[in-house]
C-alpha cells in the first residue's frame, strides 16, 4: 500500500534525519515505530502522510509514486493523522470536529474512545488533554481513510485507556476495512501488540524481532 524509496530527509545541511530509508507497509497490519526522542519519528510520519516531501527518495501508494500536485488529493482522501498536538478546530464541539471529516454519526465513535454524549457536546477546549486526545482519535476512526497514521496517540492517557485506545486502532486494521495503520510510540507494551515493530536509528527503519 506505501512504499518508501531511498528517502533522505534533512532539515540543515549536515544534519540527517533520514538517510536512505526504504520500507513497505500493508494494509491490514498495525506497524508500530520505535526510536529514541529527536530520532526523526514525527518527520517520517510527516512524509508518509504527504505533510513534507524528502529531499531525495519517493513515496508510492498503491503502486504509484506520490507527485507534489497529487498530494493535496491524497491527504485529503487516503490519510487520517493523529497528531501529537491532536489539532482539533477549537471553537466547535467534540461531535462537530467528526462531523467536519465524516457524514456518519459522530456519537457511537465518540462512545468507542469512552466519551460520552455530554462530552460530545461541550467544546473541544473545556475538555481534559486527554480527551481531547480521545476525539482526535475518534476523528480518524471515523473518517475511514485507508491510511491511519498516529504520532503517540496514547500519550496523554491513562494504561487503561490507552490499551483499549490502542486495540481500536488494531480493529482498524484487522477489521472489514482494513486499513493500515502506522503507529509512533514510546510505550514498549503498546508496541508489543503491533503486528510489525519498527526501530528508527541512524536515519533507517529496522525490524526488531
Ligand atoms: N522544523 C524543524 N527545523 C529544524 N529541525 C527540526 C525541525 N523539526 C524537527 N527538527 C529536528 O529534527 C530531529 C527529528 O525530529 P522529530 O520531531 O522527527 O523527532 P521524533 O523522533 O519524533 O522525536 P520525539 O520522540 O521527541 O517526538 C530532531 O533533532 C529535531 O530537533
Amino acid at each position: 500500500m506505501l512504499e518508501l524509496q531511498n528517502i533522505k530527509y534533512s532539515y540543515q545541511p549536515g544534519t540527517t534525519i533520514l538517510n536512505d530509508l526504504n520500507a513497505t507497509f500493508c494494509p491490514g497490519r498495525v506497524y508500530a515505530i520505535v526510536g529514541s526522542s529527536g530520532c526523526g519519528k514525527s518527520t517520517l510520519l510527516s512524509i508518509m502522510g504527504g505533510l513534507d516531501i524528502p529531499g531525495s527518495g519517493q513515496v508510492l501508494y498503491n503502486g504509484k509514486p506520490l507527485t507534489k500536485k497529487e498530494l493535496p488529493e491524497y491527504r485529503k482522501k487516503d490519510v487520517s493523522f493523529i497528531f501529537q498536538s491532536y489539532n482539533l478546530i477549537d471553537y466547535l464541539t467534540a461531535e462537530e470536529n467528526l462531523k467536519l471529516v465524516s457524514p456518519l454519526s459522530a456519537l457511537p465513535v465518540l462512545e468507542k474512545v469512552g466519551l460520552n454524549r455530554e462530552i460530545a457536546k461541550r467544546n473541544v477546549l473545556k475538555l481534559s488533554g486527554g480527551q481531547q486526545q480521545r476525539v482526535a482519535i475518534a476523528r480518524a476512526l471515523i473518517s475511514d481513510s485507508s491510511l491511519l497514521l498516529a504520532d503517540e496517540p496514547t500519550g496523554n492517557l491513562d494504561d487503561e485507556n490507552a490499551r483499549a485506545i490502542f486495540n481500536l486502532l488494531i480493529q482498524y486494521a484487522h477489521g472489514p476495512l482494513q486499513g493500515c495503520v502506522i503507529v509512533v510510540t514510546h510505550s514498549p507494551i503498546l508496541a508489543q501488540k503491533a503486528d510489525v515493530v519498527l526501530k528508527l536509528e541512524g536515519g533507517l527503519l529496522r525490524e526488531m524481532v
